[in-house]
């Protein structure tokens, strides 16, 4: 979640305020760099995780660890309560806004006299689907189990078809239930609601008008949108752009399909072994940016098809370090995402007119790509509910329809249509204006 929060950072500290980014050391070292006239303004503060004998040494972000490991991580972050604290003691900054998982900061704010805010990096539809901070909290009768899940909650009055899969449930268990001493994300996520003197929320009037209203009666406190939080090409040359760029232009305009699942979203062995054969299958020029492991403790080996790589040689491109995201997709020979429908990459996508397959994991990425998909703003490539499995053919079919074929024209459209709302600068600075006038009131 640091990309949006230093967006967020540098649109605040853009209208003149002076922000302290508080992360650990690896996580700072790794944030792109921001323009210069914005340096002063933003002081960039490192404070360091406690050892952890669950972790590796250098562990600072969920990507550096296997999936079930995460929860270390979230325990090393509430020893961050205290120098936090002091922080806050310290320096008195007139707001404190921060993450869910630090769930404990709005209480620790207010005891030094420092409002808080919990800004959401997800979008409302999820935060709503989860319900009111109690709910979150302890859970509801009428949700017990899977079964629960995946109706439209009670509290939600319009018409909706948004929910998770079966198979996203079962695969984001070790998020949703307590284990050991880490109380579950729903928790922290409620609690963080439930601390905080306003929630932030990535999104606008524009994109999310009824969830966006839904919240403001589940948490009975002001919901602020920040505006959906548009991408800027990262300044700097590094040598992997410019040889994904001299591949790029070798590739016909808006021929190419950009396939990436964020930061840490790493595909099993099933998985990966369908994605390769559909994208082999579909016969579009690709670049796909691979996670195939998730720090030096992930021993769980994957691998692309035998002869994948040879067979697709000149077509297609597999990347398996970090790529410049949004340099690519901004190239005029990507035509389309296939994507996990995290947040940041959604809004990369249509900032930029190109419309999005999608292909969730997780919970909160199914949300957003159901919401899409119900807004007919993207395609979901069909999978068995109850345990994910999808065929190479309906990733071909589906990459096709939305990047080629004239019934998929819609989603082409609707891309390009979207590019306003998503990118439009002075949409954004609008939802910034209102968001300092709340802040500075
Ligand atoms: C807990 C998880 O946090 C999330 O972030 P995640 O990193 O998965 O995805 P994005 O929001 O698309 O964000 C990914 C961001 O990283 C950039 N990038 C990524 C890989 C790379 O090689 N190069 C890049 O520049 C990309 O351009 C985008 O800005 C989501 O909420 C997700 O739903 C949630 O489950």
């Amino acid at each position: 979640h640091l990309i949006p929060f230093l967006e967020l950072a540098k649109l605040l500290a853009s209208k003149g305020h002076k922000i302290s980014f508080i992360s650990t050391p690896r996580n700072i070292d790794r944030l792109p760099q921001i323009p210069q006239t914005l340096t002063p303004l933003i002081n960039f503060i490192k404070i360091n995780l406690p050892k952890s004998q669950n972790l590796p040494d250098d562990a600072q972000s969920t990507k550096d660890v296997p999936f079930d490991k995460v929860r270390y991580l979230k325990l090393a972050c509430d020893a961050l309560r205290s120098p936090i604290s002091d922080f806050l003691k310290t320096c008195s900054p007139n707001w404190v806004i921060s993450d869910f998982v630090t769930y404990w900061l709005g209480p620790v704010a207010a005891e030094h006299g420092v409002q808080s805010a919990y800004f959401s990096v997800f979008p409302a539809v999820v935060l709503g689907f989860l319900g009111s901070p109690e709910v979150a909290m302890c859970g509801d009768d009428s949700r017990a189990g899977v079964e629960g899940f995946v109706k439209r909650p009670k509290w939600v009055l319009f018409e909706s078809e948004v929910r998770p899969g079966r198979f996203q449930l079962t695969r984001g268990y070790e998020n949703f239930n307590a284990i050991d001493e880490n109380v579950s994300d729903a928790f922290r996520l409620g609690a963080a609601v439930n601390g905080v003197d306003a929630v932030i929320v990535r999104s606008s009037y524009g994109f999310e008008p009824e969830w966006l209203s839904l919240l403001t009666e589940l948490y009975r406190k002001p919901v602020i949108p920040a505006g959906l939080l548009p991408s800027t090409v990262a300044t700097g040359h590094d040598a992997c752009w410019l040889e994904t760029k001299r591949w790029l232009d070798t590739c016909e305009n808006g021929s190419v399909v950009y396939v990436g699942f964020g930061t840490e979203t790493k595909p099993s062995q099933y998985e990966l072994t369908q994605l390769a054969l559909g994208l082999e299958m579909c016969g579009l020029p690709f670049y796909w940016v691979l996670i195939d492991q998730r720090g030096p403790l992930d021993d769980e080996v994957i691998e692309l098809p035998r002869g994948f790589e040879e067979r697709t040689r000149g077509r297609g491109v597999v990347c398996r370090r970090w790529a410049p995201q949004f340099k690519i997709l901004s190239h005029d020979s990507v035509g389309g995402l296939l994507i996990h429908s995290g947040m940041s990459s959604v809004v990369e996508g249509f900032q930029l007119g190109k419309p999005l397959v999608l292909l969730p994991f997780l919970v909160d990425q199914g949300l957003i790509a159901s919401y899409l998909v119900e807004k007919k703003m993207g395609y979901m490539i069909a999978r068995e509910d109850s345990d994910g499995s999808f065929s190479p053919e309906s990733v071909a079919d589906s990459l096709s329809l939305v990047m080629v074929r004239e019934e998929g024209r819609m989603y082409r459209e609707k891309a390009k249509e979207m590019m306003g709302l998503f990118g439009g600068r002075d949409v954004q600075d609008k939802c910034v204006d209102e968001l300092v006038h709340f802040l500075t009131k």
